[in-house]
């Protein structure tokens, strides 16, 4: 079942047109990664999805009764700040505990909610944050780069936790990412994305596709190739790049 598209997207700042005639589309449970180089138009694509940006023409298109969880990029609050994962949790809305707990646990946080935020690691924070974006348990979750400032394995633990919530809660995710081979293991579709759309497909589609290998370069290029999507049914086996 369809759970977004886009048709037409355009977004222009001023006489800068960031985003042009975009196209894309997810499906029920799908994970889809949105990738491009530094001011490709990303975080313009899924703040247009969540209505933060107006389109310059061309609509988002939201199944009825979606309910859409996001994770910013990057969320500016004051460290020094006294307050407990429960009480940021609990904002702009008052939340139950029982369902501020289901959302620890299932962004892998399971009894940290009366710990000061400013105790928490860099990536327990990403994980509140995750975790206040399933707290209304949604059907779609976006992402923004959710993994900036994570070290190699706390990225690739943060993924793994993404994937589990998608078996937990069988959400469509749709996520931007620089780390074009964690990219490759957790998704099942991929857009590469340049002002307009360059390719699109699956890991394995995109990562012979010469859009993509002239936008990141062969070095990231031969880096993304060299992980194999592995579908947990099929017995691995190496593949030749
Ligand atoms: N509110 C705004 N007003 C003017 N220009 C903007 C605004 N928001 C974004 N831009 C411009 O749009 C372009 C795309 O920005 P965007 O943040 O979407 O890129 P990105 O692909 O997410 O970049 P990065 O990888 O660096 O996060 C940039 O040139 C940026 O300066």
């Amino acid at each position: 079942m369809r759970v977004l598209a886009t048709k037409n997207l355009s977004v222009s700042f001023g006489g800068n047109q960031v985003l042009k005639d975009i196209n894309i589309h997810i499906e029920q449970g799908e994970i889809v990664t949105i990738i491009g180089p530094n001011g490709s138009g990303k975080s313009t694509l899924l703040r247009a999805i969540i209505g933060a940006q107006v389109p310059t023409s061309g609509k988002v298109e939201i199944t009825s009764k979606q309910i859409i969880g996001y994770v910013p990029q990057r969320l500016n609050i004051d460290e020094t700040l006294p307050m407990t994962v429960y009480r940021f949790l609990s904002l702009p809305r008052r939340q139950q505990p029982g369902d501020m707990d289901a959302a620890l646990q299932q962004a892998g946080l399971s009894g940290l909610g009366k710990q000061p935020l400013s105790t928490l690691s860099g990536g327990q924070f990403q994980r509140v944050l995750l975790a206040r974006a399933l707290i209304e348990k949604p059907s779609l979750l976006l992402l923004d780069e959710a993994t900036q400032g994570l070290d190699h394995s706390g990225s690739a633990d943060f993924y793994r936790q993404i994937e589990r919530v998608r078996q937990e809660l069988g959400c469509a995710i749709l996520m931007v990412s620089h780390e074009l081979h964690t990219v490759m293991r957790t998704s099942d579709r991929v857009i590469c994305l340049n002002g307009s759309i360059c390719c699109e497909g699956a890991p394995e589609v995109v990562k012979v596709a010469p859009e993509y290998r002239l936008l990141f370069g062969l070095d990231d290029a031969e880096m993304f190739a060299s992980y194999h999507h592995h579908d947990p049914a099929t017995p691995r086996h190496e593949e030749a790049i």
